[in-house]
């Protein structure tokens, strides 16, 4: 077990570079295993899981190949406390296996996020679950929030347009940003785009709870 530290966050890694890239590989086949299952059928079946699994035990037989030259995105930290924390975000964190994963490519007054939804977030035929598309706005708009205010804030309200169904398979875009800052409250608000069209439209409300008397 790793000693507690004070040490904030991102200054220690309580793990090896190949073992953080290892636990992300392995997310990453647990996510490919999910797409599979739902476009993998009869006789393909076997043989799809044994590659799968192929590919782990070679991770496992030589997580250096996988490590070499390559940073993992989400290494384990301290958290103030001392505590080790490991990413468990479910939209973007690239250890979490149900995390696409999103990832943020820019960020400050606006936030954007690029992902690529396969079969699993499927609701319509090759479009993506409505109750995901909250889930998309609802992580951008809270990291523009985030970025923008220094108190932690939760998700009050979210309220989400459908406009046009939101693809999978191909690269789409979410923007997010804050509108108002009043005191405890934030009002963000934000799109998720298609081939430059948008599909999806969201504003919310993040409230940072009342300071402990
Ligand atoms: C490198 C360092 C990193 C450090 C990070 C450290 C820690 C990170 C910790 C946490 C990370 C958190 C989230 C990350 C994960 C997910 C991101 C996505 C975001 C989410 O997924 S997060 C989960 C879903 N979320 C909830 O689980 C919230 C449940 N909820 C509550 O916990 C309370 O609800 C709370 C605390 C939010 C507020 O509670 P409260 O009691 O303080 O609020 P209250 O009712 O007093 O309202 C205050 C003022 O807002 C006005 N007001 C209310 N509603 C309004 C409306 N609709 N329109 C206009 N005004 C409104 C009132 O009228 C009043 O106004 P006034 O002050 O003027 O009277």
């Amino acid at each position: 077990m790793a000693e507690a530290s004070t040490a904030p966050p991102d200054q220690r890694v309580p793990e090896s570079i190949q073992h953080s890239v290892l636990a992300e590989f392995a997310a990453g086949v647990c996510r490919d295993i999910a797409g599979g299952l739902l476009s993998t059928t009869g006789d393909d079946l076997v043989p799809f899981l044994e590659r799968e699994v192929g590919r782990l035990r070679q991770a496992l037989e030589d997580p250096f190949a996988l490590g070499e030259g390559s940073e993992p995105r989400h290494p384990p930290v301290f958290d103030r406390r001392g505590r080790i924390a490991v990413a468990t975000n479910p939209v973007v964190s690239h250890r979490n296996a149900i995390a696409p994963p999103m990832k943020l490519v820019r960020s400050g007054d606006e936030c954007e996020f690029t992902v690529e939804l396969p079969l699993q977030y499927q609701g319509p035929p090759s479009k993506l679950h409505g109750g995901y598309s909250a889930v998309l706005l609802d992580e951008a708009l809270w990291k523009a929030v985030r970025v923008n205010v220094s108190a932690i804030s939760f998700t009050r309200e979210l309220t989400i347009g459908y406009e046009r169904p939101v693809p999978l398979f191909e690269p789409v875009t979410v923007l997010a940003r804050v509108t108002e800052v009043d005191g405890r409250k934030t009002f963000a608000e934000g799109e998720i785009l298609a081939g430059g069209e948008v599909c999806s439209r969201a504003h919310g409300l993040w409230i940072s709870p009342r300071p402990r008397e």
